[in-house]
Order: structure tokens, then C-alpha cells, then sequence
């Protein structure tokens, strides 16, 4: 299997390269080259595998040439089997209509552990095979930071440095992030949104000083590997309810497009998906993209959703390659006047592309709230402020009463303790796996929003590799 670059002049490269390189070269995104694609009775005969298995037969094509089979089988053994739900991804029911897709049973109780288990131990596995050291540079809106730190704190071979925007996340998630005192981990709260910690992540991968004595490496959804995982829970969801032989529906609650882009990927490899829908909160970039074309950012609003609250939206641009025709030049242009402005429109086929599949809605703190209240009074479920926004948009989907639709439940309500309470007057608890995590002593380093100081900060802690 080879990955292209959206933005099409960085190499072509196979699986362990797109997951050592994270951005390409040329400052786009790495997609598969082609789709692979499964028959109905492939797809059927997936029915009521263990999810470790499922997903092996599912992410097999896209690693081929860089992992055997039972390399990915024993990776993927041990990446799930830390889960506390023997299921991994439990699908739970609201009503005749609306079902739950509980992404949040892995350490650090966001949908973030799925891939970054995985990715964790696909770094040491490729680590191995060659003399090499990463320097991951993330950024984090509260629930990619902590997945990721938990994959790799300790591990030889990796330095990890996570950017959050400082104040701007629930007390739970920074904790979870700033209490491991693992000598590889380093957490910054930026002075700044979670749009200017992105912007300074990709930044540092075109960086030539920095790029020439580090290497580098992702571990948000821009990595390809993060999204192949992904991809797994859609047919886990979809088998159950009925699939291949009855369409089903996704709400996901959407902020970097990478989750939801997962669910893409699972229709291109022959998943009968009806709808995906995208779940926005006010920070609306997607629905208002989705919707009508319009592509331009704002000024970040800060929500009881704060894993969402962001702007621009990395994986968009690779529905906009996949459904623009697949031309990374013209595409380069695109992004660029969208670098340039903060504001593009989508061309006829990216729009046309998009609403064959994808729908979008948006919901402010009201509807939000309204949706948490309805999950814990009308079907006993409490659920956090993130899943609430993709459960109202499943409700005002106006999809046929028989197409059964799953709202992605990205992350454990207690997470987000404060606001569930304030809309619930219910105070969802801790589960035991995260132990004790307020007795714990935080350590971490605040730096303003200046690529310069952070650039600084990495070069002096960071491991040279030339
Ligand atoms: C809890 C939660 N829900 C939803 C999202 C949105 O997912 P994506 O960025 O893949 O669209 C995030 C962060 O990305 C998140 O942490
Ligand atoms: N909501 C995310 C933001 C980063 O998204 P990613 O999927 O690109 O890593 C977070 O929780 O950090």
C-alpha cells in the first residue's frame, strides 16, 4: 500500500513511512493512494469477531508491505486488550431508533485511546527496526494529549511534547497529562487557542532547523495511522445493527474532522453507511462548510465542549482531495489562499462530493444541554457535553425511522464532571482506572503563543538525531 500527499509533490510512502513522517513535506496530509475495498460477503463474514480480530482483518490492506499479519494481530491484541470493556467499543441503546457507541472504556477515557494504543506500539515497532529517535510534537484541545502521553510515556526511543491551550480544558483532562512524571513526557499550556497550538505543530514539520536535528513525528489525526484505527469501531457499530445488510447512520460529534473522516474511509472500503452526520458545537467551520461551502474560520469561542472548540479543522483537506478530484496542486493552491485569508470556498464537486455522504448541524450550549438532560431523564444514560452535541444532531437528523443511527460517545461523562453536572444536577464519578488523579502533583510549563519560544523550548529538551 502507498500514501499520497494531498498537497502532491512530497514522495509517495508506505505504511511505516506515513507513520514516522506524520505531515508530508509538502506541508499536505498522507491518503492511501487507492481505496481498498471489501465485498458484501467480506464484510458479512466480519460478523461477531473479538474487536482485537475485527480489527486486523479490517486495517490489514493498509499496512501491507510494512507489517505481517501477525505482527498487526499481536499489536493490536495488546493495544485492546488494555481496555476495561471486554467489547472495547459497547454499543448501548437510547430507543427503537438511537444508539451509543461508547468509545471511552480505554485509559484515558476519550475516543483517542482506540488509535493512540495502537500507535504507541506501532512507534516502538518500527523504532526497532532502525536507528532512529522521535520527537512528537502534539497539540491538544484536552483528550489527544493525555491518549497520547499514556502511549508513550516511558517508552524508549520517544520523546513526547504536548501543547494545550492554558485555561482552556476541564481540570480532569490536564491532570491527566501533567501528573505523569515520566522523564519523556513534556506538557506546555500555550498562551492561546487550540487552532494556534495546531498552527504551530505543523509549523515545526517545515521548520528546515528544526526538522534537520529532530525527527519530527505526529501523533494527532494529521498521523494516517491514527485514522486507520479509527475506521475499525464503524464496521464493529454497523455489523451489530445489521450490516452489511441494512445501511445504518453515524452522528459524530466533530471538531479536527478525523473521526468523522474515519467513518468516510469506511464507506469508500464498501461499508453500507445511509448518512454521516457532523456534529458541531458553535465553533461551526464544518457545518457551515458542509452546508452551504463556506470554509472560513472565526475566532475561537470557548465551550462546556472544549475538545471541539476549534476552527481549523486539519482533516478536512482530505475530503476536500478525495472529493475534489483527487489533484494535490490544485489543492496546494486552495489551502494556501486558505492560510492567506482564513476563509475559502468549497469548489461545486467538493460540495457535491461532500453531500452525497455527509450531512451537518450545529448545537449551541441550549440544545446541548437540552440533549444531556433528555439522555439521563428519558433513557437513564449520563453522557458529556461532546456526545450530547452529536446526540442532538442524531435527533434532528429527520432520517427514516428505520435506519438505525449511532452517536459516536467520545468521551467518559467524568471528564467533563462540571458542566454534566450543571445540566444533569447529576456528578458523574471517577472511574477507578484513572486512580488518583487529584492526590497527584502536577508538572508542567507555561510558554507564550510564539512559535520562536516553543521552537526553543523542544531544541533544548529534545533528543538530536543529526
Ligand atoms: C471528546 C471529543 N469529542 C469529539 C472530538 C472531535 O473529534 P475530531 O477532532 O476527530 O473531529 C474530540 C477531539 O478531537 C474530542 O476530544
Ligand atoms: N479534540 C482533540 C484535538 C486534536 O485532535 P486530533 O484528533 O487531531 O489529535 C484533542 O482532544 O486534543
Amino acid at each position: 500500500m502507498k500514501y499520497v500527499s494531498t498537497r502532491g509533490s512530497a514522495p509517495a510512502l508506505d505504511f511505516e513511512g506515513v507513520t514516522l513522517a506524520g505531515l508530508a513535506s509538502d506541508g499536505g496530509l498522507y491518503v492511501p493512494e487507492e481505496w481498498p475495498r471489501f465485498s458484501e460477503a467480506e464484510i458479512a463474514a466480519m460478523r461477531g469477531l473479538p474487536y482485537a480480530e475485527l480489527a486486523v482483518r479490517v486495517m490489514l490492506p493498509f499496512v501491507e508491505g510494512s507489517l505481517t499479519e501477525d505482527e498487526l494481530r499481536g499489536l493490536c491484541q495488546r493495544a485492546y486488550g488494555r481496555f476495561a470493556h471486554a467489547a472495547v467499543t459497547p454499543l448501548t441503546q437510547f430507543d427503537q431508533q438511537h444508539h451509543l457507541l461508547e468509545l471511552f472504556h480505554g485509559p484515558t477515557l476519550a475516543f483517542k485511546d482506540v488509535a493512540l494504543q495502537l500507535l504507541g506500539r506501532l512507534f516502538e515497532t518500527f523504532l526497532a527496526r532502525r536507528e532512529d529517535h522521535l520527537t512528537i510534537v502534539g497539540a491538544t484541545s484536552g483528550d489527544t494529549g493525555s491518549a497520547a502521553i499514556d502511549a508513550v510515556a516511558g517508552r524508549a526511543g520517544v520523546d513526547i511534547f504536548m501543547l494545550h491551550p492554558a485555561g482552556r480544558i476541564s481540570d480532569v483532562q490536564r491532570r491527566q497529562m501533567t501528573t505523569v512524571k515520566a522523564p519523556n513526557v513534556y506538557n506546555i499550556a500555550l498562551e492561546g487557542s487550540f487552532d494556534d497550538a495546531q498552527a504551530m505543530v505543523k509549523r515545526m514539520f517545515s521548520d528546515g532547523a528544526m526538522n534537520g536535528r529532530f525527527h519530527i513525528a505526529a501523533v494527532n489525526s494529521i498521523n494516517w495511522a491514527r485514522l486507520m484505527a479509527q475506521v475499525v469501531y464503524y464496521f464493529a457499530a454497523a455489523l451489530q445493527l445489521g450490516g452489511p445488510d441494512r445501511k445504518v447512520a453515524f452522528s459524530v460529534p466533530t471538531g479536527n474532522f478525523g473521526d468523522v473522516f474515519a467513518g468516510y474511509v469506511a464507506a469508500q472500503m464498501g461499508l453500507p453507511i445511509e448518512r454521516l452526520i457532523v456534529a458541531t458545537n458553535v465553533n461551526d467551520i464544518l457545518h457551515r462548510a458542509i452546508s452551504s461551502g463556506d470554509y472560513s474560520a472565526g475566532t475561537v469561542e470557548p465551550t462546556a465542549a472544549p475538545s471541539m472548540d476549534i476552527q481549523v479543522s486539519s482533516n478536512f483537506e482530505r475530503l476536500l482531495f478525495c472529493e475534489g478530484g483527487r489533484d494535490g496542486p490544485a489543492l496546494a493552491a486552495q489551502m494556501q489562499g486558505f492560510d492567506a485569508a482564513r476563509a475559502m470556498q468549497l469548489t461545486n464537486a467538493q460540495r457535491e462530493g461532500a453531500a452525497a455522504l455527509f450531512t451537518s448541524a450545529r448545537a449551541d450550549a441550549a440544545a446541548m444541554n437540552e440533549s444531556m438532560r433528555w439522555a439521563s431523564e428519558a433513557c437513564g444514560e449520563i453522557i458529556d457535553p461532546h456526545t450530547a452535541i452529536g446526540l442532538h444532531a442524531a435527533r434532528a437528523s429527520g432520517l427514516a425511522a428505520d435506519i438505525p443511527v449511532v452517536t459516536l460517545a467520545t468521551a467518559h461523562p467524568a471528564k467533563f464532571r462540571d458542566a454534566v453536572e450543571r445540566a444533569t444536577g447529576q456528578r458523574p464519578a471517577l472511574p477507578t482506572r484513572v486512580g488518583d488523579l487529584f492526590e497527584r502533583e502536577e508538572r508542567y510549563d507555561t510558554l507564550p503563543g510564539d512559535y520562536d519560544a516553543v521552537a526553543a523550548y523542544v531544541a533544548e529538551r529534545a533528543t538530536a538525531v543529526s
